[in-house]
């Protein structure tokens, strides 16, 4: 598996030009990117890059990869972040690893977005294979999660003995729904429920996707329509 990750994260680092404003993804896929951007740092590569997570500014720092603040640049030129599900319109659920709502605000602003996943993220319609984390305040939760569950789905709050917080003080709902029929209804009724902060549905927002797979690697581009 570790394998698959390793090369669909060398390949989208190939897309890395010097020079460029890098968002940089969280999880274990992303991390290999990361650890890829390190070294074209050490090899003199002028890169900065804008972390979506504490755990990945924590890696980007320990390979003094330069960093900066959304605030304080145009545009980002590429982000490179992993994926829970990927469907044939390059729409995905992301935030198992709980970066979703930085994650979104950084894909946002990004000019091209490269998704890396192994061959076994890749779907036909979301929400079959994973849950849809859904982030959403402290304050008022439990009456969250009832207007969430009215879409159609079973929350379940993250975290066991106590809850997961994330990176901005915030909880998750991880959503069971048996499948998702319309990911754009969806994320409009779950962002308008008060409480909620972001969903883990992030659509249109991908322009390749490269998939790991035991014998090849596979760059799926996004046409322009
Ligand atoms: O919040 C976490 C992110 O959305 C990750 O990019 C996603 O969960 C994929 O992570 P991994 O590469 O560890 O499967």
């Amino acid at each position: 598996m570790s394998e698959m990750k390793i090369k669909a994260a060398r390949k989208a680092v190939e897309y890395v030009k010097d020079g460029m404003i890098l968002g940089l993804g969280t999880g274990s896929t992303t991390k290999f990117a990361v650890e890829e951007i390190g070294k074209l740092v050490s090899n003199g590569y002028d890169l900065v890059g804008i972390p979506t997570s504490i755990e990945t500014e924590k890696q980007a720092r320990s390979l003094n990869i330069p960093l900066t603040e959304l605030e304080c640049v145009d545009r980002i030129d590429l982000t490179i972040d992993g994926a829970d599900e990927v469907d044939p319109n390059f729409n995905l659920i992301k935030g198992l690893g709980g970066a979703l709502l930085r994650e979104k605000i950084v894909a946002y602003y990004s000019v091209n977005e490269i998704i890396i996943v192994d061959e076994s993220k890749i779907v036909n319609q979301l929400g079959t294979r994973v849950s849809l984390p859904v982030e959403v305040t402290q304050f008022s939760h439990k009456k969250t999660k009832e207007s969430i569950e009215k879409l159609g789905c079973v929350a379940q709050l993250r975290g066991s003995e106590s809850p997961f917080i994330t990176d901005n003080g915030n909880m998750i709902y991880d959503c069971k729904f048996e499948g998702i029929s319309d990911p754009y209804d969806l994320a409009l009724k779950l962002n308008s429920i008060p409480g909620v902060v972001e969903n883990g549905l992030f659509l249109d927002l991908a322009s390749h996707v490269v998939i790991g797979t035991k014998n090849e690697t596979k760059v799926l581009e996004k046409k322009a329509y």
